[in-house]
């Protein structure tokens, strides 16, 4: 509707209406996770339309009002002074919906032009959306897919198979994956040897797995496989440099993942020439870590026990599709989910 009503004006004013409780109810109501803020509404509207000069976004708060229908009057007032303080002039309101055409020309003394009241063009509602994301996946704007995108972090020590399972789901789920920064890190700052590493690159290595984060999410297929987490580049500081990191730690507390699948480290460990950890003991030792790294935060964690490799990965489907069934309920009560507090 936005894209029509522009082709047709010389500025089209679109205004973002949010009500506290309403939107919190509907976000109760929906089968989403998190509820979107009102800047993540505006960031949504600002980049999509950014590269179209005569399309500017308002807000308009409807805190207060009675809900539609019953406010009409008093969302006018609001509506009013709104296109008073920002000198608009409107000529026409767009809507779909012909029923408040005759609400807007008696209370804004402004016509209505209807678009496409039918819904034959985008057949869709936000309520659809709200309820099941990844079925409308089609219909959410590139700029809003992040949001809604579910990461799935894969975790373990070294030669634990993660690398090739992120890389093998990545495939599957026809999706992005984030490396392991690290890694990469490693080979670029330290000529590809973890001796030379220190105290001070975790706090890089944290941001730069951040980034590889962000770009996995920006470009996926409803999920994106992560390839280690913040947990893990801690336990490899305590590891490594007897201590934690303040950063790593603010990390694993602001970036938490939809899913942490843990490996059980029972599979070959296989020299790469980056790693160090290959006694019996110290894998057994990182992963008693990296469980202990998880308790203390109130991370829920699957583990993946079986040393068989297909077993682990079909484990790990089954996983993803229960994560991406749009019902709230069947995600949160995740029988599988190996709690920390065993
Ligand atoms: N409290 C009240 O009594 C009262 C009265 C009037 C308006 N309002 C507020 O004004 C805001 C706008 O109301 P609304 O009902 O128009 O909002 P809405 O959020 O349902 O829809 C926004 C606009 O997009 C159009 N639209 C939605 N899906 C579309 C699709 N698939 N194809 C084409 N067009 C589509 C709608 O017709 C509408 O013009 C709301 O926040 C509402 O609460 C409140």
């Amino acid at each position: 509707m936005i894209q029509r009503a522009a082709s047709q004006v010389d500025e089209l004013h679109v205004i973002l209406c949010h009500d506290a409780s309403r939107d919190f109810d509907l976000f109760q109501k929906s089968s989403m996770t998190k509820q979107p803020t009102v800047e993540d509404r505006w960031r949504w509207l600002l980049q999509t339309f950014k590269y179209q000069d005569n399309i500017k976004i308002h807000d308009l708060s409807e805190d207060g009002i009675p809900p539609y229908p019953d406010g009409w009057d008093e969302w006018a007032i609001r509506a009013k002074k709104l296109l008073a303080d920002n000198h608009i002039q409107a000529n026409a309101i767009y809507s779909s919906e012909p029923k408040d055409a005759i609400r807007y020309q008696e209370l804004l003394g402004v016509d209505t032009i209807v678009i496409d009241a039918e819904r034959s063009f985008m057949n869709i509602s936000a309520t659809q959306i709200r309820q099941e994301p990844f079925h409308y996946w089609d219909y959410i704007p590139t700029e809003v897919k992040p949001f809604f995108v579910r990461k799935v972090a894969i975790l373990g020590g070294e030669s634990s198979g993660k690398s090739t399972l992120v890389n093998k789901l990545a495939n599957t789920f026809n999706t992005t994956s984030a490396w392991e920064y690290g890694r990469d890190y490693v080979f670029s700052h330290l000529g590809g040897n973890e001796k030379a590493l220190q105290f001070s690159d975790y706090d890089k290595i944290s941001l730069g797995q951040a980034q590889y984060i962000d770009f996995a999410v920006k470009y996926a297929n409803k999920v994106a496989f992560i390839d280690t987490d913040y947990v893990t580049t801690q336990a490899f500081c305590m590891t490594y440099e007897g201590q934690k990191h303040p950063f790593v730690q603010a990390m694993i507390e602001t970036q938490p993942f939809d899913l942490v699948i843990l490996l059980e480290n029972n599979t070959p460990w296989v020299n790469d020439g980056l790693r160090h950890l290959g006694t019996k003991e110290k894998r057994k030792d990182f992963q008693e870590l990296l469980k202990q790294l998880m308790y203390e935060n109130n991370i829920p964690y699957v583990a993946i026990t079986s040393g068989n490799y297909e077993e682990r990965y079909l484990e790990s489907i089954r996983l993803v599709e229960q994560l991406l069934n749009d019902k709230k309920e069947q995600n949160n009560e995740n029988s599988n989910y190996e709690n920390w507090s065993k």
